[in-house]
């Protein structure tokens, strides 16, 4: 669909009429045909109507536009945001669900993580993920790497690459691991300082560092509060994961003296406004008053959940303590990187715990498509077809029921085209 005639030009702009779906609040995805404009990397307008175009040319008398037309059954929408994926795991994807969580991790996980000592087996695989995750519309990823910090510069310098929007953490485990997949609490620290510095040397606005103490089943006090004061310092986001599998929570009461999970964190420091903390699922609601309080993010990763048989995160509980909700596909926990695949399983999770509890209804495709694409998605793009037979409602709901990854073939960041190609219908 957009040939590089249209590509963006400097000077020029883009001008794409037809039907645009975002979703700025929850419960609601407006569409409307209309027209989109994009400038020097920039949605500049989002109006409603063709008629609109002559107010944008006044409005930008100097800029030369193209008009691109978008076709019955296509339309725009937010890229997509995955907000917890752990970038060494993808050659697992699909491999070792006959063991639970802390099992998993040490006889597939660990020794899969361990080979990025290879700084030239990380460039080889970063660079196929970071096309994988492009190729399924997700335009923002928050990444957790390995412990090697020149490997997990790698993904940055991938990241950075291919123009998608990221959050990159080295992963911090001092303790609990295999002793060829671990380090000392100092080395830990001073890692992950020179690894917040040369992701900064790379001087990309879309890619960040992130703080990433893996779990606390590997991180000892010390180190967590080290982390916590990095974060603190260089004012940057935190992801960790949090209460997945019985038995984790279980350990974790016996490692940290009976305290909880919640607990453990927040004495840390990790728990601030701009902490990811995956899965969530067995939070009590002392917890999750604590985690609403301090204005974290639970990510809810219902595909991993389920391969792993860790549990079901139940959303709608989540929601009633008014936390802030997103979404992850957790690879290699779950098998597929593709949000659309996560988005599905968020429903049908939730079906499934609508049938002993059917006092909440379980969460919509609207409801889904909001968490998968909010925030900082605003000025992304991503473009795919559909059945044009349908209304634009029914397009997008199918698309999100049934669409398939190979049909996104245009992907962009804050209006900057970084994929094409992967398909069309014509
Ligand atoms: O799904 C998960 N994947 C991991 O790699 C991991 N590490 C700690 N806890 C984890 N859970």
């Amino acid at each position: 669909m957009f040939s590089s005639k249209a590509e963006q030009l400097p000077g020029k702009g883009l001008i794409f009429i037809g039907t645009y779906a975002h979703s700025l609040e929850p419960v609601q995805i407006t569409i409307e045909k209309g027209i989109l404009a994009v400038l020097n990397g920039v949605i500049v307008a989002a109006e409603k109507s063709p008629g609109d175009i002559a107010c944008i040319k006044q409005k930008f008398p100097e800029v030369e536009w193209e008009k691109v037309e978008l076709q019955s059954g296509q339309f725009l929408c937010p890229g997509f945001i995955d907000l917890h994926v752990h970038a060494p795991q993808f050659p697992n994807a699909g491999l070792g669900y006959d063991m639970p969580l802390l099992e998993w991790l040490q006889k597939y996980t660990y020794p899969c993580e361990q080979k990025y000592s290879d700084v030239n087996h990380a460039k080889y695989v970063y660079k196929s993920v970071v096309e994988k995750m492009l190729s399924c519309g997700t335009t923002t990823a928050c990444y957790f790497g390995t412990i090697h910090r020149e490997s997990t510069l790698e993904l940055a310098k991938a990241v950075a690459l291919a123009g998608q929007r990221a959050f990159i953490g080295k992963v911090n485990m001092n303790f609990g691991c295999p002793e060829n997949y671990s380090e000392s609490l100092e080395e830990s620290l001073e890692e992950t300082k020179k690894f917040i510095d040369g992701v900064l040397e790379l001087k990309n606005s879309l890619v960040k560092p992130i703080i990433t103490p893996r779990f606390a089943v590997t991180c000892d006090s010390k180190l967590m509060t080290g982390l916590s004061k990095l974060a603190e310092a260089n004012s940057l986001h935190i992801q960790t994961h949090i209460s997945e599998n019985t038995s984790e929570v279980e350990f974790v009461k016996e490692l940290f003296h009976g305290k909880n999970y919640t607990d453990v964190y927040d004495q840390a420091g990790l728990l601030t406004n701009r902490t990811l903390l995956a899965h969530g699922i067995y939070l009590s609601d002392s917890e999750l008053e604590l985690i609403r309080e301090r204005g974290c993010t639970v990510v809810h990763c219902p595909n991993s959940n389920v391969s792993l048989k860790s549990g079901i995160c139940k959303v709608r509980r989540l929601q009633k303590h008014t936390v802030n909700v997103g979404l992850g596909t957790d690879v290699s926990g779950g098998y597929s990187a593709s949000m659309l695949n996560c988005m599905r399983s968020a429903i049908d999770a939730s079906i499934v715990t609508f049938f002993p509890d059917s006092e909440s209804s379980p969460l919509t495709y609207n409801e889904v498509f909001y968490m998968a694409t909010s925030g900082a998605a605003k000025e992304e793009i991503s473009s795919f077809n559909a059945n044009d037979s349908l209304t634009d409602s029914e397009i997008i709901q199918k698309f999100i029921y049934t669409g398939d990854d190979r049909n996104i073939i245009a992907v962009y960041v804050d209006g900057v085209q970084v994929k094409t190609g992967l398909k069309s219908s014509q």
